[in-house]
């Protein structure tokens, strides 16, 4: 039997809670110092167990999870190293920075407990254990970060239990990944907060910027809606990097500000242009699927029926569909929809089917 105990069972603890639960031969413990959010872990059978004693937790566990905060990760590795833990006890976090988790774990010096760091590359704006789901990691990157002297078997045996996440395992160096995800996630977040909170201080003069607001403001503030002690801990323990990636977005805003000052049209498209292919090479990781789908996107009328007719027409053709979505549908406006199918030579056959049926263009 394994026990494994989780430690801050919010979104990214309770979806691993869930993942492993009811899984051959695994009983998950959840902790938190709340008596109710324990109950309510319980009631909610997002663990097996619940306990407020981080001691019990820590001295039960074969494998700890520590889900909290990236500004508490340091105490509860500290409070860890104060119990008796299983001998070859492993001892993983998921929180968003990596580089001084592993200092951290390394100047402690666990004796027969091992730590590697762990980030999934999967989340929300959301937090809490009403937020989690068990499909959160599928097909996410989920990055490991072990020492140079942690055993091969140590981290063999974490990625074996990560299989039940569904998610990709890579392993990257910790000061990489904070440089990396500092790039791709830190400072887009910092960017949205940026921009709701300039729109919205326009907005107090004239309500109509909050109204007018569409899918290109909503598509690129979504994040701005993410909870701020998280990520007040992430963007000040990964501060060194982020400062650095500021002055990089100073300059990249500039050559937008010279752009428009010289009036320079082809310079703008360029722009654009190169954006689009790199953002095209994208990977969607998309949760919830297990093999890449293939997607086209229509113009439809935005009309009564028409995706009813879509879908039919498709049927008919026995062109399966295995996901649909409105990007966004106004009054008088064509709405977008992403078609998906699971191979090329569907979507291209739908693509082709669609054009000639409604004139639609795909
Ligand atoms: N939210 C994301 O998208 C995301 C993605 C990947 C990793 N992470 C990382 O996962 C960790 C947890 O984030 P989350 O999104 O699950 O947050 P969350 O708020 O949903 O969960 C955090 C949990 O930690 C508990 N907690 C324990 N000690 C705490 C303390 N000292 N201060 C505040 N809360 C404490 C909270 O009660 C809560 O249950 C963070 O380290 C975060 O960087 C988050
Ligand atoms: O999708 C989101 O809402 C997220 O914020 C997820 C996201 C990200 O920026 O991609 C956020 C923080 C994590 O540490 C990893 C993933």
């Amino acid at each position: 039997m394994t026990t494994i105990s989780i430690f801050g069972v919010g979104l990214i603890g309770g979806s691993l809670a869930l993942c492993f639960k009811g899984k051959p031969d695994i009983t998950v413990i959840g902790h938190s110092n709340n008596p109710t959010s324990v109950e309510n872990m319980v009631k909610r059978r997002i663990v097996d167990e619940g306990t407020t004693s981080m001691q019990a937790a820590a001295e039960a566990a074969d494998i700890i999870f520590l889900c909290v905060p990236v500004g508490a990760l340091e105490t509860y590795l500290e409070r860890l190293k104060q119990f008796s833990l299983k001998k070859g006890c492993l001892i993983t976090d998921v929180g968003s920075t990596k580089l001084s988790v592993v200092q951290c774990a390394e100047k402690l010096r666990f004796k027969d407990a091992y730590f590697i760091g762990g980030h999934p590359m999967a989340g929300s704006e959301r937090s809490g254990m009403e937020a989690a789901s068990s499909h959160l990691f599928e097909n996410a990157f989920y990055v490991l970060t072990p020492g140079t002297d942690t055993p091969v078997a140590e981290v063999e045996r974490l990625a074996k239990l990560l299989a039940y996440t569904q998610a990709q395992i890579i392993r990257v160096d910790a000061r990489e990944h904070d440089d990396i995800v500092g790039a791709i996630s830190h400072l887009p977040h910092m960017i949205a907060v940026a921009l709701v909170n300039q729109i919205r201080t326009y907005n107090e003069s004239n309500e109509l910027y909050k109204n007018l607001a569409a899918g290109g403001f909503r598509d690129i503030t979504r994040i701005a809606s993410s909870d701020p002690f998280i990520w007040r801990d992430i963007l000040i323990n990964n501060r060194t990097v982020l400062l650095k990636l500021l002055d990089d977005w100073d300059q990249q805003i500039s050559v937008f500000r010279e752009l428009l000052e010289k009036e320079d049209a082809e310079g703008i498209e360029k722009q654009f242009e190169v954006a689009g292919t790199f953002r095209k090479q994208v990977p969607d990781r998309r949760k919830g699927m297990l093999t890449p789908l293939y997607d086209i996107y229509a113009d439809i009328p935005d009309h009564p029926g028409m995706i009813g007719q879509i879908a039919t027409l498709l049927g008919k053709h026995r062109l399966n569909l295995s996901n649909l979505q409105i990007i966004e549908s106004r009054l008088d406006v064509p709405g977008v929809l992403r078609l998906s199918f699971r191979d090329q030579e569907t979507a291209d056959r739908a693509s082709a089917l669609l054009s000639e049926q409604f004139s639609i263009h795909v």
